[in-house]
């Protein structure tokens, strides 16, 4: 990388931007107060107030509300990014009234937006390209701290538990803070997850005029750290991007309370600003208050130290703030006499380091044969030699600084230094890889565990399937065998239907037939009857006949029964008479009877043999064989409405154990959607462990690139960015990249 960056030039850019007018200022007046000089390097305020004179402020350069922030960039940070790659810090940051633009200028109204970005994703964008653009042998890391000072503490807002930091300074480090979070960083995209992460940790108010404001001091820093590989000499710079508070003017705002309080101690540290300022542009060197706030004894080295710095005044160019806008002018023409001395942060290599040493101990060597010299010396004349005392540790600086060896003595203390900074480094380091490595081994653990688990449960899901399978084909089954019997079950049934369809029309044909048959023995009786009158007729005739053939007088029952008693004797005889002829009437009519019934009897039999026609025979043959149907259809009826009843209990039976197997199932299907819900967590935290494994795997190995964590972003490990592999594009200003939160600082 060649140097691009003049360090006898511009030490301290104060510069002067002025925003549009607001809508409220726009209502409060028309009237133009601000000019701009042609050539952009001072501004005139014309006064409203009686007798106020115009009053001029010289700038490197003032931006009026056309500028881009692409021009901003350009005028005010690139400088200070090209004084960061060779080695020189550098700080930017932005002053002015609350609502004057500072936020507008440092981070942008859109993070995302090519054209909109303000000046900080400017700046980190440009730092990468420059690495990714540099020469091959040489050897990159960058850290990123966030800290805020609210009331006058310092936050760490990477984490932000740690709320009052405290500020120490060495030899080595200069001006830090202890504690503070420094994550490693590779990539624009990293440091840009770290803005978001600390952003929204942020402290951010409202008040009456800028419902946004920022009420805290917001610093965000990237140390540029770069290594030669050829020389192995080492850069290091810082980049300090502050967000400064606005000042405004408590009457104004209308703040009370603790947004008072607030104010008090943010126009405290702005006004120590001030002070600061104003002692560093003093002809006579006088004592610079840089410890009076946090802010100043923080910016120290960067407010008249060997560093860069840019400062941006915005302003508004309403008269409604012409106040404020003339004390911000005030504030920036003053800092623009700060004198800084630039310096390269430059590092000895080991091989530089140990010449000096080896020059150093040359150097003593020499001295002390010197003395051996003078010693002997002495001794010859006689005077004694004073004991070796132990020298104060000033006494030692002031004799040594003085001397030849004061720089020898310097670097050697800076190599010492250096050297516990290192081994604390390395303790550190190895503190972390341990820690990586029991977290490791813990994920190991979880893993296995989970390992087992799911296996456990990929063997109970088989089973369950297996099991799902087997109810699943008996279901088939029983729902076949279901079918099939229902099937059976509706042809018995329509067959039952047919048969007691039958069953009703035999019914119908029998009772119409026994009514036939009735009539039909009606007539039999009937013809019995006429026969019997017939017979009797017959045997009337038959006993006349008899009588009459035996000569027998004809005797008449009433007549014999009227004889009188008085003629007894006479009687007695026709008694005995009577007696014989009685018994022999009866035996005759006994005999008539047989014979009659006999007759009678062949008569009928041969009558009903006679009667009965064809039809008739055939029809009572019929209803022989149809009675004995009957009987036997009956007989069947019954056997089949006692199937039918069986069938049913059957039928209930089966649906019972259909319904039971059907909530069986649901209860199985349910088993097996739980058991895939339990599946899919499984394996989900399976997913996550072994990324988070394979991720502390990568820590653990040191010099590893991985990506932000999920949750925190992670930046403990040291990243490496080799120079010149360049196909990095930051594609300034037309930059785009995918931020989903826009920073406020
Ligand atoms: N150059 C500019 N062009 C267009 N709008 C601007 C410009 N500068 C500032 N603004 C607008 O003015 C308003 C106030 O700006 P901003 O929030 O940046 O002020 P601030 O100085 O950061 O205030 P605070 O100190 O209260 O945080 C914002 O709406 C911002 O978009």
């Amino acid at each position: 990388m060649e140097p691009s960056y003049d360090l006898s030039q511009d030490n301290t850019l104060v510069l002067c931007r002025f925003r549009p007018h607001n809508d409220f200022e726009r209502e409060f007046s028309s009237k133009e107060i601000v000019e701009i000089a042609q050539d952009s390097q001072s501004v005139t305020i014309f006064q409203t107030k009686e007798k106020g004179e115009p009053l001029s402020f010289p700038f490197d350069y003032v931006f009026d509300e056309n500028d881009t922030q692409s021009t901003v960039y350009e005028k005010a940070a690139r400088p200070i990014v090209d004084g960061v790659m060779e080695g020189v810090n550098g700080t930017i940051f932005a002053y002015g009234q609350t609502s004057g633009g500072k936020t507008y200028t440092m981070t942008g109204p859109n993070f995302e937006d090519p054209v909109d970005m303000g000046l900080i994703p400017r700046m980190i964008t440009n730092v990468f390209y420059q690495i990714e653009n540099s020469l091959e042998h040489l050897e990159f890391t960058v850290r990123v701290s966030y800290s805020e000072i609210y009331m006058e503490k310092i936050r760490d807002l990477l984490a932000p538990e740690h709320d009052n930091l405290k500020i120490r300074e060495n030899k080595i480090m200069g001006v830090y803070v202890e504690g503070i979070t420094e994550s490693y960083t590779s990539t624009g995209d990293e440091v840009f997850e770290w803005m978001k992460y600390g952003t929204k940790n942020r402290t951010v108010g409202a008040n009456n005029m800028n419902m946004k404001s920022s009420r805290s001091h917001a610093i965000f820093s990237m140390t540029v750290s770069q290594t030669n590989k050829l020389d192995y000499t080492t850069r290091i710079a810082k980049l300090h991007m502050v967000d400064l508070a606005g000042s405004e003017k408590v009457s104004k705002t209308g703040a009370e309370g603790l947004r008072l309080e607030e104010a008090k101690l943010i126009n405290k540290s702005l006004t120590t600003l001030g002070i600061v300022i104003t002692a560093l542009t003093e002809s006579k060197k006088s004592h610079v208050p840089y410890r009076s706030s946090k802010l100043t004894r923080l910016l120290q080295q960067s407010l008249g130290g060997n560093g860069k710095m840019s400062l941006i005044i915005c302003c508004s160019p309403s008269l409604y703030n012409e106040q404020e806008t003339i004390s911000s002018l005030r504030f920036g023409a003053r800092a623009k006499l700060i004198k800084n001395t630039p310096k390269v942060n430059r590092e000895y290599t080991l091989a530089e380091l140990k010449l000096l040493l080896a020059q150093a101990r040359e150097e003593i060597r020499r001295k002390d044969k010197r003395i051996k010299v003078l010693e002997d010396l002495l001794r010859q004349a006689g005077i004694a030699i004073p004991e070796m005392v132990d020298l104060d540790e000033s006494d030692f600086e002031d004799e040594y600084r003085d001397g030849a060896y004061a720089d020898v003595i310097q670097e050697l203390e800076d190599l010492r230094s250096r050297l516990s900074e290192e081994v604390e480094n390395s303790l550190k380091l190895k503190e972390d890889v341990k820690e990586a490595q029991t977290e490791s081994e813990e994920y190991k653990s979880v893993y296995s565990v989970m390992e087992q688990h799911i296996k456990y449960m990929d063997s109970q899901i088989k089973n369950f399937e297996n099991s799902q399978k087997e109810k699943e084909d008996l279901i088939e089954k029983l729902t076949v065998g279901k079918e099939s019997y229902e099937a059976e079950l509706s042809a018995i049934t329509t067959k039952m239907l047919e048969q007691e369809q039958k069953l009703n029309e035999r019914e119908v044909e029998i009772e119409i037939l026994k009514n036939k048959l009735k009539n039909m023995k009606g007539d039999v009786v009937q013809q019995q009857r006429t026969e019997e009158d017939q017979r009797n007729e017959v045997k009337k005739e038959i006993y006349r006949k008899y009588t009459v053939s035996h000569q027998l007088p004809p005797i008449k029952e009433s007549t014999i029964e009227s004889v009188s008693d008085e003629v007894y004797d006479e009687q007695k005889w026709r008694e005995e008479k009577r007696k014989m002829i009685r018994d022999l009437q009866k035996r005759i009519s006994q005999v008539v009877d047989l014979e009659l019934a006999l007759e009678e009897a062949r008569e009928n039999y041969a009558t009903l043999e006679l009667t009965m026609s064809e039809g008739e025979r055939a029809l009572k043959k019929k209803t022989d064989v149809l009675e004995r149907n009957l009987e036997q259809l009956t007989l069947m009826y019954h056997q089949l409405a006692s199937q039918k009843s069986a069938l049913s209990v059957d039928k209930q039976v089966a649906e019972r154990k259909s319904q039971r197997l059907q909530e069986k199932i649901r209860i199985l299907e349910d088993q097996l959607k739980k058991a895939n819900v339990e599946l899919d967590k499984c394996q989900r935290e399976i997913k996550y462990l072994t990324e988070t494994f394979e991720k502390t795997s990568k820590l653990s190995m040191l010099g590893s690139s991985g990506g932000l964590g999920a949750i925190v972003p992670s930046g403990r490990i040291r990243k490496s960015i080799k120079g010149g592999v360049g196909s990095f594009k930051p594609q300034i200003p037309e930059v785009t990249r995918n931020y989903s939160v826009s920073i406020n600082m």
